[in-house]
This record gives structure tokens, C-alpha cells and sequence, in this order.
């Protein structure tokens, strides 16, 4: 049994850094290449005292643990990570045309084919995860990035669980757990498919669809599920079919990613086999 080689420790200068490519919450995006290969990577840097003093030492680690084992298309690969005195480094694939709000921004809001396109794109990359019991929770445009193709990768799962759900330690039996422990198992996996609905709209329309001034407005309109759909621009009516079947308070009710899939905004407006090319 060959002994496993432990993958390669990386450290700072292995690396020559490039342009920055944003600032997140938590820290910087850079540009940056190994020197050794020329191998182009994103470098996120990330403060150590900011992720103590909001403790999300467990969150980030998890996140790490989470994002290297996934391998999709549509979502951004994490290689590896260092750290140093004060700082940790997480070496993440370059998406080199940035983030997709600010083609939104651009452009305002996208053709219906676009849209449908980056929705499907998004929806295979969910299914991948829920099959790796992997919940987003916080997939927004910001989060969304495009490769050189214009291929959608989602970054950022820094609010993604691991829904091993309470049941499996507790063996099988759901006697001692609260309706709304299982309600909420049950009701997280569907919070993504809420979202898609929340983009699709945006990706259409421009703006997201319970926006207002204030957020307590925000918040009862998501709350009374107030949708409704501008006469311009002139959006086709299986788009907002899709829209109504995703924003849906009830969360068993929404659509699921598999139905998204099939529906026929979706099949009539993208060529499937492009999304989920690399
Ligand atoms: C705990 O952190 C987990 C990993 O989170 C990220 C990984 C990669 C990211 C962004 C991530 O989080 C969000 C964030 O930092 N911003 C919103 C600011 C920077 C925006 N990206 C700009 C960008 C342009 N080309 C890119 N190619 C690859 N990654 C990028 C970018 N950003």
C-alpha cells in the first residue's frame, strides 16, 4: 500500500499575485499565478481576527471542507488552501469574466435565452449539490461568476451546510423531533429553489422582485409573497409560469430543480447540453 503523498503544502511564494479582483466581506480577491506551472488561479485572502471575531472558524472550515469536494461545471473548484501568521488563502479557479451582476448592471437585464440559460446552469449545479446533501443558502448574483466561455460558476459557499440531518444520528426514528425540526430539514433544501425564482425574475426584469425602499417593506413582501409582473418589459408568459411555480411561501410547493429543468421556458430556450459543458 503506497504511502499517501500529502498534497502539496502551498505557501505565498509560490505564488506571484496579480490585480485585485473584488473585496468580499471577509477579505480580497486577487489575481494570482504558481509560478512553478504559470498555472492562473483566484486567491481569496482572508483575515484571521475577522473570522475569530466572528467566530466562523467552524463555518469557514467547513466551507473549505465542503467546496473542495465538489466538482461541477458550475461551480467554482477550490484547489487548496495556506495560511500564515494572520492571514488564510484559499487557491480557487479564476473566473475570468467576473462577476454576472455586473453584466446585469451592464446591460440592465438579460434575453430570455441568457437567462434561461445561467437558471439551468444554476439548477444542474444545485442538483449536483443536494445530492451531496449540500444546501447553498446564499446564492446571489454577487456569488455568481462567469468563466472565459461565459460558463456560470457559483463561488462563495459561505453559508452552505452539510445537511446531515438530525434523523440519520437519531436511527431513523422521527418520534422525538419537533415538527418544525422536520419541517425545516425538509424546508432548507428548498430555500435554493426559492432564490432561483428571486434570479430568474431579476435576470428578466432587472431588478429583484419584492424590492423596496425600505427593508421591513422588503420583508412583508416576501412574507405575503407580493409578485407581480411590470407589463414592460415584455416578458413571455412561460417565464412567468416559472417565476410563480419557484415563489411559492409553501416550500414542499415550489418546483423541484428536476421540474425546473423540464419546464418548457427551459427546454424551449436553452440548448442543455451547452450548460453543463466545462
Ligand atoms: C469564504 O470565501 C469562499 C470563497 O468565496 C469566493 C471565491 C471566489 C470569489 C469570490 C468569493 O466570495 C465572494 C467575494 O469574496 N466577493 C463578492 C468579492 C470578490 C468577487 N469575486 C471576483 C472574481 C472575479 N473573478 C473571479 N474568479 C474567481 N473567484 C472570484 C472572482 N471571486
Amino acid at each position: 500500500q503506497p504511502p499517501k503523498t500529502p498534497s502539496k503544502q502551498w505557501s505565498l511564494q509560490d505564488f506571484e499575485i496579480g490585480k485585485p479582483l473584488g473585496k468580499g466581506k471577509f477579505g480580497r480577491v486577487y489575481l494570482a499565478r504558481e509560478i512553478k506551472s504559470g498555472f492562473i488561479v483566484a486567491l481569496k485572502v482572508i483575515f484571521k481576527e475577522q473570522i475569530e471575531k466572528y467566530r466562523l472558524h467552524h463555518q469557514l472550515r467547513r466551507e473549505m471542507e465542503i467546496q473542495t469536494s465538489l466538482r461541477h461545471p458550475n461551480v467554482l473548484r477550490l484547489y487548496g488552501w495556506f495560511h500564515d501568521e494572520e492571514r488564510i488563502y484559499l487557491i480557487l479557479e479564476y473566473a475570468h469574466r467576473g462577476e454576472l451582476y455586473r453584466e446585469l448592471r451592464k446591460t440592465g437585464r438579460l434575453p430570455e435565452k441568457q437567462a434561461a440559460t445561467y437558471i439551468a446552469s444554476l439548477t444542474q449545479a444545485l442538483a449536483y449539490c443536494h445530492e451531496k446533501h449540500v444546501i447553498h443558502r446564499d446564492i446571489k448574483p454577487e456569488n455568481l461568476l462567469l468563466d472565459r466561455e461565459g460558463h456560470l460558476k457559483i463561488a462563495d459557499f459561505g453559508w452552505s451546510v452539510q445537511s446531515r440531518s438530525k434523523r440519520h444520528t437519531m436511527c431513523g426514528t422521527l418520534d422525538y423531533l419537533a415538527p418544525e425540526m422536520v419541517e425545516n430539514k425538509a424546508h432548507d433544501y428548498a430555500v435554493d429553489n426559492w432564490t432561483l425564482g428571486i434570479l430568474c425574475y431579476e435576470f428578466l426584469y432587472g431588478v429583484p422582485p419584492f424590492e423596496a425602499e425600505k427593508q421591513t417593506d422588503t420583508f412583508k413582501r416576501i412574507m405575503k409573497v407580493d409578485l407581480s409582473f411590470p407589463s414592460t418589459p415584455d416578458v413571455s408568459a412561460e417565464a412567468k409560469n416559472l417565476i410563480s411555480q419557484l415563489l411559492v411561501k409553501e416550500s414542499s410547493k415550489r418546483l423541484s430543480l428536476q421540474k425546473i429543468i423540464e419546464h418548457p421556458w427551459i427546454t424551449k430556450n436553452v440548448d442543455l447540453a451547452g450548460t453543463c459543458s466545462k
